[in-house]
């Protein structure tokens, strides 16, 4: 963890005020076609993205100065959130300046020629999988592998040759990569949606922005979650969304993510950003940014 110790009403006032228009380097993980592809491509249409295996390259990249903006998922409506990212973010100090939904329809992709029932092995990224729970119970003949990305996958699939393997990917891979779709919208829910995030080495708060994410450790005693929340209430701030992560070397002891509505250049916010800071035992600002809907 690296959380700031200076009042955070401070750092607030050093964020810049503009999103780059046209950043010079946008960095996202996977291979072109991937999900984080179209998200960076919804945000800067005429980016060319850099893409790295792992998140944490993604983060490593934004950080050294290589890349100027790293494009991550965070969340899916169906699976929950994107914990890898969750537990980076906590870890580094980079900061969320914009974000994006991305309709998520995954196709099974197979070798031209390949038959559904022939295939035997498939591949994709856990998350991926993870939205298609019901399509592996209804074909119990395919078994599941992790990969590191939907459309690495896709990749490997048609570098591969052999038709009993497959990938979990969007129809874009199938083009891409020349291959077929067996199988399209294998996904358990219609309306599949993934929520990414942009982030910088230095935050940037537009005036639309109107989410804010703070990452906070609370002293262990009794009462300290309640006590904690109930300075949102009192403010008359609506928490979108928490999740707790265990702190690695703390025996059952938690790392609260949130979100909350806001922009921090409104008056009296920003006070109480330093209210919240000494109420925790640690806690991280991550960003305040437009909480962008489904643009489709
Ligand atoms: O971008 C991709 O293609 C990925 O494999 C990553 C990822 C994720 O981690 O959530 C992105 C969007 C989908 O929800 C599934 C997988």
């Amino acid at each position: 963890m690296s959380g700031q110790r200076e009042p955070l009403s401070a750092l607030i006032q050093t964020a810049g005020v503009q999103l780059p228009p046209a950043p010079a380097a946008v960095a996202a993980q996977g291979v072109p076609g991937a999900y984080s592809h179209r998200a960076c491509t919804q945000l800067w249409p005429q980016c060319r993205p850099q893409f790295y295996r792992q998140f944490d390259d993604v983060f490593a990249a934004v950080e050294s100065g290589r890349a100027t903006v790293g494009v991550l998922p965070i969340e899916n409506s169906t699976e929950g959130s994107v914990l890898p990212v969750y537990r980076l973010l906590g870890l580094h100090r980079l900061y969320i300046v914009d974000t994006t939904q991305v309709a998520v329809e995954h196709c099974l992709l197979g070798l031209p020629g390949a038959a559904l029932d022939a295939v035997a092995e498939v591949y994709s990224h856990p998350q991926a999988l993870g939205q298609c729970r019901r399509f592996f119970e209804e074909h119990p003949h395919l078994h599941p592998h992790e990969y590191s990305n939907t459309a690495a996958a896709a990749e490997m699939v048609a570098a591969g040759g052999d038709q009993s393997i497959a990938a979990i990917a969007s129809e874009v891979c199938a083009e891409l990569y020349g291959l077929s779709v067996l199988r399209r919208g294998v996904q358990d829910q219609g309306r599949n949606r993934t929520r990414f995030i942009a982030v910088m080495a230095q935050p940037v708060i537009a005036p639309t922005a109107d989410r804010v994410s703070v990452c906070a450790v609370l002293p262990h005693v009794q009462g300290s979650l309640f006590r904690f929340l109930a300075q949102f209430e009192s403010q008359g701030l609506n928490l979108q969304k928490i999740e707790s992560r265990p702190i690695p070397d703390r025996d059952f002891e938690f790392l609260f993510y949130l979100d909350f509505s806001g922009n921090l250049r409104q008056p009296g916010l920003a006070d109480f950003l330093d209210q919240l800071q000494k109420s925790c035992e640690y806690l991280q600002f991550l960003g305040n940014y437009p909480d962008r809907g489904h643009p489709l």
